[in-house]
């Protein structure tokens, strides 16, 4: 989740600065030098994914972390399992640690696409460059795990890796063809790109935007739900952006198809790529309506339910640590702390501490 714009505003001394410079002008050099980025992928360190799902070890406390295999690790390991080690190559780049260590991911499974391999979407058993996953799980001592899962198994320092990780293996295995010629497409070497065949298109990695807002009445929240979360679980209002809309128009439309009220007063606070179902750019904003025009009327074919939600009841809710199970009283279940939802319905609580959004 990219922290709030003041926070940013503030860095300070130049030494951090600069090291973030540094770690960015690395980044967009091996997007554009494919030697370069072949080179970095040695000393790289690799999150791998076997059929878009990351590898996870296990800590000694019992918590989840992603593997740290560099390339070099990497390509031993490729050759005790008898595959071909340039699909080390194969790697996307995701960034650049803070000791200016590239990062990359790799999908050793069967969904992964090389255009110079024939790997298909289709074959029964192993297909041809796939590796067995149990066979990596054992030699790399770790799991391949779901990412609905993994994503709220990992701390949220790393939990953003794997999913930007998984959004570019997506769009690399989803983008095979130029969607104006119907050629193959091929990649760059940082896999930042892909480029049609014919010379005639570039393609680059795609997000859709997303607007999710917490509505506040002055005293109240507003919360609604899809019939297909999770029991319990209410979440901020979201909704794709249309094309040419501004991000203050496509609120305003959200808020009216879901609960038929008019807001006001939008603030932007912060925002987050969310990888399901697909690669979605959340942006985060508060917005009110004053309690005379707070009587809502719910869309049921796009919501479930919505409800307004006192101080109280969203405090009691940000305490609950575990989802409610089947059998378990009705309670109040709130987006994970890795979710930008939760730090909107954070930040209005602290607001209403503060007395400062009351009418
Ligand atoms: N990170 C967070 O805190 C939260 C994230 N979300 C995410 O926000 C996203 C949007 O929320 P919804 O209420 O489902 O959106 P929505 O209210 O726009 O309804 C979804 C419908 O919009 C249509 N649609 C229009 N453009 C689309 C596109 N580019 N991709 C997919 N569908 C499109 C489809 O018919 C789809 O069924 C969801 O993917 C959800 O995972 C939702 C709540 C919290
Ligand atoms: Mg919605």
């Amino acid at each position: 989740m990219s922290r709030p714009l003041r926070i940013l505003l503030s860095c300070p001394p130049t030494r951090r600065c600069s090291s973030f410079v540094s770690r960015m002008r690395l980044v967009n050099r091996l997007k554009a030098d494919d030697d370069a980025c072949a080179a970095a992928l040695h000393g790289g360190r690799i999150f791998l994914f076997h059929s878009l799902s990351p590898l996870l070890q296990r800590t000694d406390r019992g918590t989840f972390r992603t593997s740290a295999l560099t390339g070099s690790d990497l390509q031993s390991i490729l050759k005790k399992l008898g595959s071909d080690e340039s699909l080390l190559k194969e790697s996307v780049l995701i960034g650049c640690s803070e000791q200016n260590q590239a990062q990359f991911c790799l999908d050793v499974g069967k969904n992964t696409v090389n255009p110079g391999y024939s790997r298909f979407w289709s074959c029964s058993g192993l297909c041809s460059g796939e590796l067995d996953q149990a066979a990596v799980e054992e030699q790399c001592g770790g799991t391949f795990v779901d990412l609905r899962k993994a994503f709220f198994l990992l701390t949220s320092a790393e939990a953003p890796l794997v999913a930007k990780g998984q959004a570019l293996l997506r769009w690399h295995q989803t983008n095979r063809f130029c969607s104006a010629t119907g050629q193959p497409t091929h990649r760059n070497q940082a896999g930042s790109q892909r480029f049609c065949s014919s010379g005639s298109a570039i393609y680059y990695p795609k997000m859709s935007p997303v607007v999710i807002v917490l509505v506040s009445d002055g005293t109240r929240c507003l919360l609604g739900r899809q019939a297909s979360f999770p029991r319990g679980m209410y979440s901020a209002l979201a909704g794709f952006c249309d094309m040419g809309e501004t991000l203050e128009e496509a609120l305003c439309r959200e808020v009216a198809e879901e609960v038929g009220l008019e807001v006001q007063n939008i603030s932007y606070s912060s925002s987050q790529h969310w990888p399901f179902p697909h690669s979605s750019f959340m942006l985060g904003c508060h917005a009110s309506v004053s309690p005379a025009h707070s009587q809502l009327n719910v869309d049921h074919s796009e919501l479930e339910d919505a409800r307004w939600f006192s101080l109280d009841e969203i405090t009691c809710a940000l305490q609950v640590k575990s989802p409610p199970r089947r059998g378990d009283p009705p309670v109040l279940w709130l987006p994970p702390p890795h979710a930008v939802a939760n730090r909107l319905i954070r930040e209005w609580v602290d607001r209403q501490r503060r007395g400062e959004d009351r009418p």
